[in-house]
This record gives C-alpha cells, sequence and structure tokens, in this order.
C-alpha cells in the first residue's frame, strides 16, 4: 500500500474534511483507491476546487502553494465528470493534460493511474513527451483508448500535424494546464496558441483548468486563452502571505565573485548536511545543463560522499527517467539538476534545496523551492548568489530570504578550497569548457542587470574558468558558438585555433565520408 505522505493527524487537526464525506458525490472506486493511497484528509485545495466550483465541469483558476496536493485537486473532479458523463467513443481523448516537462508528464499519469486503479472498467491514461520513441508512442496512442492524454507541448504539437491524430480530440472535454503561469509564459505560450488552433474551438463547451503555486500578473491577459469569461478562481493562499511555505527556512549566501562558487558550494553542502539530520536528501539547482553536469562531477569526486544524481536536459530519457525514479525513493543523497524539476515533481523528504546562480524570476526561485517541505514535511532552502548578483534578494523582497548562519565560515573554509582544486583538477577539459561556455550563454541574458559590458562578461567568465575551475587558459570557443551569443569580436575570448578548426572540419569529413561509405556497404 503506498504511504500517505500527507500526515493525517496535521490535516486532521486542521479540521480538513475526510474524503469519505464524498461518498455519493465521488464514485466509490475512486474513493476506494484514496483509502488504498492512504489519504484520508483532503488538503485545503482538494476541499475548496470540490466545494467553490459551481459544478465539476466548470473553468477554473487554481492556486495552491507547492506540494500541497494540486495534482489530485484537479484529477478527483475530472475522473468524477468521466464517469459520469456521456461515454467518451473509444480511441477519443476527452481529458488533455498539459505539462511542462517530461518528468512532471510522468508523474501526474502514474497519480492517475493510482486514482484509477480501483474502476471495474479502465480509463487509459498516455503520455506524449519528447526524448522517447515518436513513432511506437504514436502507433501505442493510436491503436489505444487514450481517455486522457498528459503530454508537454513539443510531442503534442508534433502529434497535431497529423490528420489522422487531430481528430482523436474531436471529442474534447477538458483541458488543464498545470503548471499554467509557465504554460501561458513566453516560451510556451507560442506552442500553446498553435496547439489551441488544432483543437475544436472553445465554443464546443470544454472546460478549461489551470492550476499553479504561482499565478503572477502578467499572465492574466492570457488566461483566456484556455478559460471562459466568469471563470472561477479558487485560492489557497493568503494574499498576505509570502508564496513560500512558512515553515521553510530560507537564506543567502553571497559570494564575492564567481570563482568563488565551487569552493563555497562544497563548504554550504557540508553544513547542509549537517542541519539535514539523519537522512541528507538534498537538491542543488544549477543555471544550465552544462554547469549542472560541472558540479555533477566535483560531487562525485568527495571522498565518502553521499550518493550523488544528475538530472538535466543534456541526459538521454532514459538516463533521466531511471534519475527521477531512484531519487523519488533514495532515503538519503544529492540531486544536482535544472530546471527539468524545478516546478511540480514530487521527491518525498527533501531536506534542503540550495539553488547555485540566479534563477530567471521569483516565480523560478519559489517552485525550486517547493522541492522541499512537500505535504506538511520540513525543509530548509539556501540560495547562494555572487555579490553582483545579489540584486536577486532586493528586487524579491516580498521572499523571507535571511543571511545564512555560516555565511563567514564558508568564506574562510579553506579545507573545501583545497578540496574543490584537487578535485577540478582532476576534471576533464571537454566538461569544464562546457560550464564555461554555459555560463557565458545563461549570463549573457543577465548582463544588463549586472551592468557588464560584453567585455566585462567575458572577463568573469574568464576568472571563472582560470581562478575557480583552474584552467591553464581561457577554454577556446567555437566561432559557430560565440556568434550564436552575440559576442562576436569581443575582447579576451579564445576562439578555436585556425588550425584546428580546419583539422576538426576535416576530420568530421572523413567520419561523415566512413559512414556513408559504411551505409552504402550495409545497404548495398
Ligand atoms: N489528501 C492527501 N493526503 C495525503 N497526501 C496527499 C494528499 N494529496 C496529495 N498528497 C501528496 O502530497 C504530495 C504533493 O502533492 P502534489 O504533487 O499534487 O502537489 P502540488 O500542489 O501539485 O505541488 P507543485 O506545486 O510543486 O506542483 C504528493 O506526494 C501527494 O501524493
Amino acid at each position: 500500500m503506498a504511504e500517505a505522505v500527507y500526515s493525517t493527524a496535521t490535516l486532521k487537526d486542521a479540521g480538513a474534511d475526510r474524503f469519505d464525506s464524498l461518498a455519493g458525490k465521488v464514485h466509490p472506486a475512486i474513493l476506494k483507491a484514496l483509502e488504498n493511497m492512504d489519504y484520508e484528509y483532503m488538503t485545503p485545495v482538494q476541499s475548496k476546487v470540490l466545494s467553490q466550483l459551481p459544478t465539476l465541469q466548470s473553468d477554473c483558476l487554481v492556486q495552491a502553494k507547492t506540494g500541497t496536493g494540486k495534482t489530485i485537486a484537479f484529477l478527483l473532479p475530472v475522473l468524477q465528470s468521466l464517469l459520469t458523463g456521456p461515454a467518451v467513443p473509444r480511441g477519443q481523448v476527452a481529458v488533455l493534460i498539459m505539462s511542462p516537462t517530461r518528468e512532471l508528464a510522468q508523474q501526474i499519469a502514474k497519480e492517475c493511474d493510482r486514482l484509477t486503479a480501483c474502476l471495474p472498467r479502465r480509463i487509459e491514461c498516455h503520455t506524449a513527451f519528447g526524448g522517447t520513441t515518436r513513432n511506437a508512442n504514436l502507433s501505442r496512442f493510436m491503436n489505444g483508448n487514450p481517455t486522457i492524454l498528459v503530454a508537454t507541448p513539443g510531442r503534442l504539437k508534433d502529434y497535431l500535424t497529423e490528420e489522422k491524430t487531430v481528430a482523436r480530440f474531436d471529442n474534447l472535454r477538458c483541458l488543464i494546464l498545470d503548471e499554467a503561469d509557465t504554460m501561458l509564459e513566453q516560451g510556451f505560450l507560442q506552442d500553446v496558441r498553435q496547439i489551441l488552433r488544432l483543437l475544436p474551438p472553445k465554443n464546443t463547451g470544454w472546460q478549461g483548468m489551470c492550476f499553479s503555486a504561482t499565478i503572477p500578473d502578467k499572465i492574466r491577459d492570457v488566461l483566456s486563452t484556455v478559460l471562459a469569461k466568469g471563470y472561477t478562481s479558487v485560492s489557497a493562499i493568503d494574499a498576505s502571505e509570502p508564496p513560500t511555505h512558512a515553515r521553510v527556512p530560507q537564506f543567502h549566501v553571497v559570494i564575492p565573485t564567481v570563482q568563488d562558487t565551487f569552493r563555497a558550494l562544497l563548504s554550504l553542502i557540508t553544513f547542509e548536511i549537517k542541519e539535514s539530520g539523519e537522512h541528507p536528501k538534498i537538491i542543488v539547482f544549477g543555471t544550465t545543463a552544462n554547469l549542472v553536469a560541472l558540479y555533477a562531477a566535483l560531487f562525485r569526486g568527495l571522498p565518502n560522499a553521499l550518493p550523488v544524481y544528475e538530472l538535466h536536459s543534456r541526459l538521454s530519457q532514459p538516463q533521466r527517467t531511471r534519475t527521477t525514479d531512484a531519487f523519488k525513493v533514495a532515503e538519503k543523497g544529492i540531486l544536482l539538476a535544472t530546471d527539468v524539476v524545478g516546478r511540480g515533481m514530487d521527491f518525498p523528504n527533501v531536506t534542503s534545496v540550495v539553488q547555485v546562480g540566479l534563477p530567471m524570476n521569483g516565480e523560478q526561485y519559489v517552485h525550486r523551492v517547493g522541492r522541499t517541505a512537500r505535504a506538511d514535511k520540513d525543509g530548509r532552502a539556501v540560495i547562494m548568489l555572487t555579490q553582483a548578483e545579489s540584486f536577486f534578494l532586493n528586487v524579491n523582497r516580498q521572499l523571507p530570504i535571511q543571511p545564512y548562519a555560516h555565511s563567514a565560515a564558508i568564506l574562510a573554509d579553506s579545507a573545501a578550497a583545497d578540496q574543490a582544486a584537487a578535485i577540478l583538477a582532476t576534471i576533464d577539459e571537454g566538461t569544464k569548457q562546457k560550464g564555461y561556455s554555459a555560463y557565458l550563454g545563461f549570463m549573457k541574458g543577465f548582463m544588463h542587470k549586472l551592468r557588464l559590458s560584453p567585455e566585462g562578461l567575458v572577463a568573469v567568465a574568464n576568472d571563472l574558468a582560470i581562478l575557480g575551475m583552474g584552467c591553464p587558459e581561457p577554454p577556446a570557443m567555437e566561432k559557430k558558438t560565440v556568434g550564436k551569443m552575440g559576442l562576436k569580436g569581443v575582447r579576451g575570448l579564445r576562439p578555436y585555433a585556425v588550425f584546428r578548426d580546419v583539422f576538426s572540419a576535416l576530420l568530421s569529413r572523413c567520419i561523415n565520408a566512413r559512414q556513408c561509405l559504411h551505409k552504402a556497404g550495409a545497404t548495398a
């Protein structure tokens, strides 16, 4: 039997409603599944959605803090509507759930399967996301009965390029945007709009549901993309409180310069391990995949370290899924991750979340912090910024981030400095080069906020490489990459030497030629 992670006692003490009070309103097989999951009481957002929606089919915008059970809050009404409504024609998608990341799509589908496990007739919940074999997935979708589909926008768009697939959405009854604010922000909004143009129009009557822990004002204008006028707003957050949990103490460590990152990070994690009790389970968020890979290499170099997990977009999907599953059940360990798991992911019992470098915005900070203290557990959060990046604390004064008590000790920790230098000396140049290039690419977007010229940015990155990573000289950059970053001709960058460019071009031509010959031989 799955173990409930929300403490029954806390919910009971808070006067929460029992799930069994829904008998007669919710299908008994769903109530049975909730009992099997050991969920006895509703969390506030679950009660509010069920009691405040005019009908279970009403459009709604729902806000509740991270880790408070929003997934069940949208699955319950939707499943109940499916079970009581007219039969869905075979092969048709009646409920479409969109999620920003593959890992979250998988997690939602699993929760849905658990909720429907006791039904006498199975409701199929399919997933569609990138990094998996498209054709195999698509044929499973086309040959199956995907009443519910959980999808990321990219793969869904791809599905919708074929007429026969589009026809599978003719009977759409409900569209849910999980992490709605990010789905409606630049980046995803265009995809969502394109998808909506291919789905039945809103006036065919499908229900729109938007859920998130953060609803910034800037997305209110585009909510009409999925919600009908007069939609119901449900909030389980008091407008006067910060969007993070009061029980999560939040701290900042400000380091003088970016080259202090590695030594300070090692030292900080030593303190966080001590603060985390018997089973330290820590997530360290970095800004880009290649920097996260470098941090992972650093932690792997520690003797007698906690198990190290690494999760970002540069890994294959099977690797990502394996790591996600392993870290979910891990008792202790350090997960080095990018935002592929920054939102929505439920890793039980995370004791501490550490953020290294600037989050893209205040919302991203809140969601990352929300990977700890889920379902009423305790947790801690620390953000490590350079002096120049510390403007983030000023522009996000609503966040209760206090100075870290051990900041001075971290900066004076010479043992951590020696250890970081020794490990970095063993890390291959390629990993460092990619980290350096990733840093430049990410910070380019913050150049104005940091009041840096392009030359200034390159100088900072070079200090990171030489003084921080121990590179003998700034890592060489490919011309193409420099061009894409808009840093062409900037002083301080070291382009690949011409003969090396020519040599690598020749080499890749040779490899291509060999592959062609090989293929030709194979087909002959
Ligand atoms: N009524 C309940 N009783 C006990 N545990 C619950 C209950 N509802 C949800 N949970 C558990 O609480 C945890 C957090 O739930 P969920 O992932 O849905 O949170 P969320 O609000 O969607 O978080 P986020 O904002 O980060 O996406 C999960 O482990 C879930 O299984």
